[in-house]
């Protein structure tokens, strides 16, 4: 229809010349950080500094530009006053003086009513167009009439936004997710703009969108407050490293990079938690009541000599004495200093030092007539010091109140927990072994109770920082000394000419030291990542329902703020040491201080796999009410009885084998080896590669994911194999976006 070819053409002229602009953005992006680059090794510390900002910002620029690769621009907004803007992944200006728009970024203000305009409440507009694009061809327009006194057609009318949304929600899956800029709808913009500082609670059953809202807010803040944000990072923190990876190309395709996403299990730098623990484990050592046993075992670490067995140190001048009084007061001194173990340990030293250095000096110098010590302060100092370095009295004193690191205290402590009821501790119990996700909270935890007496470190790091304060003396020397040779040569040496600033005038050489150190290569996501005290701007926390609340604790360390967004779906908590309730989580630290908004509209399921998924659920809780689906397919799923549920499996990964799109076969782990030999092309394992035609999955690796096709394996041993086993099948059932078969075990 001639009618509608023009404005596609029209259309297609403005995204070409959008994409020129890209490339030559991109072009001088590059160049800027190629000759950046170039300079390497050359110039002064100020010259290198210099660099190093403007590569990171070229380097974060390019990130956007390559974002805008796809689906550059995919929305135009036309105002009844006249003003017409065009809406992409990220914003675009002319390259004139007065820098004028040419796309706007869909998370700025004027974008808002390309999500929430209605024809009841059109907020000025008079169109809304979605362009969906191929590369970089656009192949179809949808419009909506949003004034009803606008007579004038393009021919691409529709009735409302519900054709682009549905035709995303129907294309096959790739195995990542996608953004969903197109197509934020009403209820999500709301949460992703949200203007709440504290803790935002995001509750909705599957396939509601929480994950994707979730990341679009992360890409809100990281706009709406890229100053904090980009220098504090944002936290991502998901269940599992399948989810993660499943997720970690959302944010890059929206342009943004200061994100660290990462498992509980991995929130202590350093360590790798590749163990496991049984759930019964997992459930003691998620119990809050960890933080107090812990605590209690490090007090257990500060200890006297007992009532009859004072220590005894050989010293030159006689033997050294270290008897329970003279330890109990050491002790109560240091622990009134309320310092972590480590950092109070100075302090219980020095004492002991000070009263064996006394002990000392009342034998050596006694008056055996009762006057005064014979010993002036002077001998004392020197009696101090032998004793200070006695490494006897050292030896002594460490086994009173040692130095501990957060690893060998917990080793210690698991090999023979205490301050627990038996049950608990036997079930805990361990010699050795690889680290597992529970123990990296309660390191966390330790290295709290423990601190770190860094004051060698600091030294050290002071004496380097003096150096470089010399040798910046010696830089800002040389630049003085050469200007002056400069201005003499130039004959500039006037008035005017002192009028210039120099390095040497608005530095001193401290400061340009600081500068130096300053320099540090990595992004705020990689220093993040490698500092277990980092504050991070805002955290987000998906299937928050699975954390424990001693990991709750370490992830309330990392957020001083409490700026936080937190999703989950109670009714699909699957983890024994799962918190559940966002009261318990959340009281102790924010108390009522939180908002909590739900998402009602799955958009994953169809209706006719959620009826399914919500029976398994009603048959505990006959109240229980699924979110509705926004569509059906009219495909019913499957359900087949048989003795060898993996033969059974095999035949119909075949069967359902499509050209396009990808299958999942969510089993019990104890099927997994059987299914995985039986279907030789499955990926499957610890992480196991999403975008592979078929995966092979237990129901906890399938949390969060999604796929065409979904075949759930003896759906009555999932539910038996876990303390949420419900739940676990509740969440193996809802994850197909188009079919669901089930292989029951006869
Ligand atoms: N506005 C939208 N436009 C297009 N697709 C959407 C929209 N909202 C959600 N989706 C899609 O719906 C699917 C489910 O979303 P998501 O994974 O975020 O749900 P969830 O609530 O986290 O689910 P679960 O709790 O089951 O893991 C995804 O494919 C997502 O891209």
């Amino acid at each position: 229809m001639e009618l509608s070819t023009e404005p596609i053409r029209e259309e297609q002229k403005f995204i070409t010349s959008l994409y020129a602009r890209l490339d030559d953005l991109r072009d001088r992006a590059e160049a800027a950080v190629g000759a950046a680059l170039g300079t390497t090794g050359t110039g002064s510390a100020q010259s290198r500094l210099e660099r190093d900002i403007m590569v990171a910002e070229q380097s974060g620029l390019l990130a956007a530009f390559n974002a805008g690769e796809t689906g550059l621009c995919f929305g135009r907004l036309v105002f009844r006053d006249g003003a017409d803007h065009h809406i992409g992944r990220i914003g675009l200006r002319e390259d004139d003086p007065r820098r004028t728009p040419l796309v706007v970024d869909w998370r700025a203000e004027v974008a808002r009513p390309f999500y929430l305009a209605t024809g009841h409440e059109p907020m000025g507009l008079s169109r809304r167009r979605h362009i969906t694009t191929k590369g970089r061809e656009v192949v179809s327009l949808h419009d909506e009439v949003l004034d009803l006194a606008d007579r004038s057609r393009s021919g691409h009318e529709g009735r409302d936004a519900d054709e682009v949304l549905l035709a995303a929600l129907d294309a096959a899956r790739t195995g990542r997710m996608h953004d969903i800029v197109q197509t934020i709808q009403a209820e999500q913009d709301a949460i992703i703009r949200s203007p709440h500082r504290g803790v935002l609670v995001v509750e909705g059953g599957p396939g509601t969108g929480k994950t994707a809202v979730a990341l679009h807010r992360a890409a809100y803040l990281l706009y709406a407050h890229r100053e904090q944000l980009a220098r504090r990072a944002v936290l991502i923190v998901g269940p599992n490293p399948a989810f993660l990876g499943y997720i970690g190309n959302v944010l890059p395709s929206l342009g943004e990079t200061g994100v660290l996403l990462a498992t509980p299990g991995e929130l202590y730098p350093g360590v790798r938690a590749t163990g496991t623990d049984t759930p019964r484990a997992a459930a003691v050592k998620g119990d809050v009541r960890m933080a107090a046993a812990l605590a209690g075992a490090v007090r257990d670490r500060q200890q006297v000599p007992g009532r009859d067995a004072p220590l005894v140190v050989p010293h030159e001048d006689g033997d050294l004495v270290i008897d329970r009084d003279m330890a109990l007061e050491a002790r109560h001194r240091a622990r009134e200093t309320a310092l972590p173990h480590n950092l109070a340990r100075p302090s219980f030293v020095f004492r002991i030092l000070d009263a064996l250095a006394e002990q000392l000096a009342d034998r050596i110098g006694a008056d055996p007539y009762g006057g005064p010590n014979f010993l002036g302060p002077d001998d004392i100092a020197l009696l101090a010091k032998g004793v200070a370095a006695n490494p006897d009295v050292h030896a002594a004193v460490d086994g009173l109140w040692p130095e501990l690191t957060p690893e060998d205290f917990l080793a210690d402590y698991l090999a023979d927990p205490t301050h627990l009821p038996e049950e608990d501790a036997a079930a805990i119990r361990r010699d050795g072994g690889a680290w597992t996700p529970g123990d990296v909270a309660l390191l966390d935890e330790a290295a709290e109770l423990l601190g770190h007496d860094d004051s060698a470190a600091r030294a050290a790091q002071e004496a380097e920082r003096q150096r470089q304060v010399q040798y910046a003396q010696g830089v800002l020397d040389v630049s003085f000394a050469s200007r002056t040779y400069e201005f003499e040569d130039k004959e500039e040496l006037d008035e005017d000419a002192s009028e210039v600033l120099s390095a040497h005038d608005i530095i001193d050489a401290e400061r340009f030291a600081e500068r130096h150190e300053e320099a540090d290569h990595r992004t705020a996501a990689e220093r993040a990542a490698a500092d277990r005290t980092w504050a991070f701007g805002h955290i987000i926390v998906d299937e928050a329902q699975e954390l424990s609340a001693m990991q709750w604790r370490l992830l309330m360390r990392r957020s001083p703020t409490r700026s936080m967004t937190l999703v989950g779906d109670p009714a699909q908590t699957g983890d024994p040491a799962g918190v559940g309730s966002w009261e318990a989580i959340l009281a102790p630290y924010v108390e009522d201080r939180w908002q909590h908004v739900r998402l009602g509209v799955n958009y994953r399921t169809p209706a006719e796999i959620m009826a399914v998924a919500a029976a398994v659920r009603r048959e505990d809780d006959p109240a229980f009410e699924p979110p509705g689906s926004v569509r059906s397919t009219g495909v019913e799923p499957w359900d087949r009885t048989t003795a060898d549920p993996v033969g059974a499996t095999a035949e119909a990964v075949l069967a359902e084998a499509r050209a396009e799109g990808r299958l999942a076969v969510i089993a019990p782990a104890e099927l997994l080896p059987a299914l995985a030999a039986a279907l030789p092309d499955a990926s499957h394992g610890e992480q196991p590669d999403l975008s592979r035609p078929v995966v092979l999955l237990d129901p906890r690796q399938a949390k969060g994911l999604e796929f065409d096709t979904v075949l759930v394996v003896d759906p009555d041993g999932i539910r038996a194999g876990a303390p949420h086993g419900t739940n676990d099948l509740y969440v193996a059932l809802t994850r197909a976006t188009q079919r669901l078969g089930i292989v029951r075990r006869a």
